[in-house]
């Protein structure tokens, strides 16, 4: 992991502060788990846990936190362990944030707000505030403080004043010494904790929050407590010190395959999951000091956390994860924003928890007579600490809930959000799951190519249009058949035991081949052959941002004079490179350039795969101009080659 940066008062303005980041698992709480499923991720020490790794049960992953909060962890030990460190800050000029991360339903809320009988952090650090400042009075005169605190929440994009019972859509500004501020944000002076209780709670019932099926209690909405502690001397120089803390209860991030969400509820979930992904994007640049542009400006809670998050800030996050089994991919992908630091541990997960030994041993008895030939879901088996040599592949495994499209989006996922070293352990991770997947879609390809040239042959009429066409068609053909990499050799590292794929081979990522590599039966047609020319003399002018105009009336229409079949065919395939297609992938079609590839991630990200090309016209800047430009470009393009 980064190594944190020691920060002293005098430094300059160069300091940095990596983001502190706890886990915390809430108890297991599926009351109604007949499957006997048990937990999924479990604690193996102060800053340790283990959790299946979905690609082989055989193996866990070890995360390392800067703190593990287990199950039985007390709010009281959260709060000082996590949070009350950093709170000495506040009284000094310094900015503070805290923040509660990871999946709906996993306690984020629980561990910011708490209940009654059970207070979380926001209660605990507001109090810890007061006793701070009085204990700073009593010793000494020559500073005055006040405390006073605003409240609000982001809810689809829209900064809303809880303090205020008609708020308005309200701005964040940065004012001439970096501050974040809102204007028009209500800000309420306290003067003791009761009077701060007498505030928040009431303005804590007009947060957003929505049943869902996950939650009957779900935020919809990030939840931003700000306790501003302003110090000033008494004497001459008159010095003021104004120290921030943001306490954040976020919004769960969200699979809608998963919520059901529909309607409002599925657009709240897109504001939502695109705010936590910038976040997610904050944390990484941070805690990797890669020095590059921080993109706080990508989301609006980034842009009102920016000068309480890294610079010169103490942030700490906790991740709130849950242990059952159906929150398997959010934890993991929880873990993976939280973590950029993990090992694969080549050893079954013990489990240890829930049946009386007698049962518990007939069960036992039981599950390894059926294991050996049964095909006992295998991560059943490995639970009960049996090691299995030769698993089921991922995407087999009877009980993994896995679909392919959750793998996908999973693989994307992690290329997104993983910072480079974390990329290299994935590729080695990724070989079986991308093998399989790589195989398959240079079989699709090969299909295609066949197709075409079947049709190519239809057109010109004689036995084999490919070769037929000249030495350009036969050598892309030929060319596209010995850059495949080989089936035989591809088979054979998927037949290889699971250990060695896991760790030892490096990932073989192919390309996607660019359409223009399989699109060289158009060169048959006479009449495309000269329009491609004409297209290609304007898609050479740029990538991203130029648009094509007809030249003339009959290239207007140029989708009606191509082959319906032709047509939808290179229309599957571009729609194949946006669902699966990785950033340099996307890259490769035309028209689009580095900023619209990774929007186009994004939004896969966020809404899963596009259903039809068409679907590109929902990303942000793709207008239905830029969308004919790019279809018109792509498709040409992939045929006149
Ligand atoms: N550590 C814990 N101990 C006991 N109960 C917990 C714990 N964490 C969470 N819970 C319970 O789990 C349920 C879901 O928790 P909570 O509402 O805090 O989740 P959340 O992450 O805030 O969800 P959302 O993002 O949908 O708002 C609640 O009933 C809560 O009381």
């Amino acid at each position: 992991m980064a190594q944190r940066v020691a920060m002293s008062d005098a430094a300059g303005p160069k300091r940095t502060a990596r983001v502190r980041v706890a886990v915390r698992l809430r108890p297991y709480m599926d009351k109604q788990d007949e499957k006997g499923e048990g937990p999924c991720v479990r604690g193996l020490g102060p800053q340790v846990l283990e959790i299946v790794n979905w690609r082989n049960a055989t193996e866990t992953l070890h995360y390392q936190f800067d703190v593990f909060h287990g199950d039985q962890t007390t709010q009281q030990e959260v709060f000082l362990s996590s949070v009350k460190p950093v709170i000495p800050h506040i009284l000094n000029g310094q900015n503070a944030s805290v923040f509660a991360y990871g999946p709906t339903g996993a306690g984020k809320t629980h561990t910011m707000l708490g209940s009654q009988e059970q207070p979380g952090v926001i209660p605990r650090a507001v109090r810890e505030v007061f006793q701070l400042v009085r204990s700073e009075v009593k010793d000494q005169d020559e500073w005055e403080f006040s405390v006073g605190m605003s409240y609000l929440e982001i809810y689809n994009e829209k900064v809303l004043d809880l303090l205020s019972h008609n708020s308005q859509d309200l701005p964040i500004r940065e004012d001439k010494d970096k501050n974040i501020v809102i204007p028009g944000l209500t800000h309420t002076p306290l003067s003791s904790f009761s009077d701060f209780h007498a505030h928040f709670v009431p303005a804590s019932l007009n947060r957003t929050t929505a049943s869902t099926k996950l939650n009957q209690r779900s935020s919809r909405s990030h939840a931003i407590l700000l306790i501003k502690v302003v110090k000033c001397q008494r004497v001459p120089p008159h010095r003021q010190q104004t120290g921030k803390l943001y306490l954040v209860d976020l919004a769960g991030s969200e699979d809608n395959r998963r919520t059901g969400n529909q309607g409002i509820r599925l657009k709240e979930s897109g504001a939502i999951n695109l705010s936590l992904f910038t976040l997610s994007k904050v944390v990484d640049c941070l805690n990797t000091g890669t020095g590059g542009r921080v993109p706080y400006r990508d989301s609006k809670l980034t842009r009102l956390l920016q000068d309480s998050l890294g610079g010169s800030a103490h942030s700490v996050m906790i991740t709130n994860i849950a242990p059952e089994y159906k929150y398997y991919f959010d934890t993991f992908t929880a873990l993976n924003f939280a973590a950029k630091s993990k090992q694969i541990i080549n050893k079954p997960f013990v489990r240890e928890t829930v049946m009386p030994p007698t049962n518990a041993a007939a069960k036992r008895s039981r599950e390894e007579q059926d294991a050996e030939g049964s095909g006992e879901p295998q991560n059943k088996r490995v639970k009960e600490g049996k090691k299995v040599e030769q698993p089921s592949p991922p995407h087999t495994h009877p009980h993994s809930p896995v679909d392919s499209s959750v793998l996908d989006r999973l693989l994307a996922l992690e290329k997104l959000m993983m910072g480079t070293p974390e990329r290299e352990r994935l590729k080695l991770l990724k070989t079986v799951a991308q093998s399989r997947k790589e195989i398959q879609r240079l079989k699709e390809k090969q299909k295609v190519l066949e197709e075409k040239a079947e049709m190519l042959n239809k057109i010109t009429g004689g036995p084999s249009g490919l070769n037929d066409e000249g030495d350009d068609s036969a050598s892309s053909i030929s060319l596209f058949k010995t850059d495949l990499p080989p089936f035989q050799r591809k088979q054979s590292v998927s037949a290889r035991p699971r250990k060695q794929q896991a760790i030892v081979i490096p990932l073989q990522v192919s390309q996607v081949q660019p359409l223009q590599d399989c699109a060289v039966v158009c060169k048959a047609s006479e009449t495309i052959g000269k329009k491609k020319k004409h297209i290609k003399t304007k898609i050479s002018d740029g990538k991203e941002n130029s648009s094509l105009e007809p030249a003339c009336e009959e290239e207007a229409n140029w989708e009606s004079r191509l082959d319906l079949s032709l047509l939808d065919q290179s229309k599957k395939k571009i729609l194949q490179t946006l669902n699966s297609g990785s950033l340099k992938e996307l890259k490769s079609l035309q028209l689009i350039g580095d900023k619209k590839a990774k929007l186009i991630l994004g939004w896969r990200e966020i809404n899963g795969d596009f259903t039809q090309v068409e679907d590109l016209k929902k990303v942000v800047g793709i207008t239905e101009k830029r969308f004919s430009s790019f279809i018109k470009a792509n498709i040409l393009s992939a045929m006149g080659k």
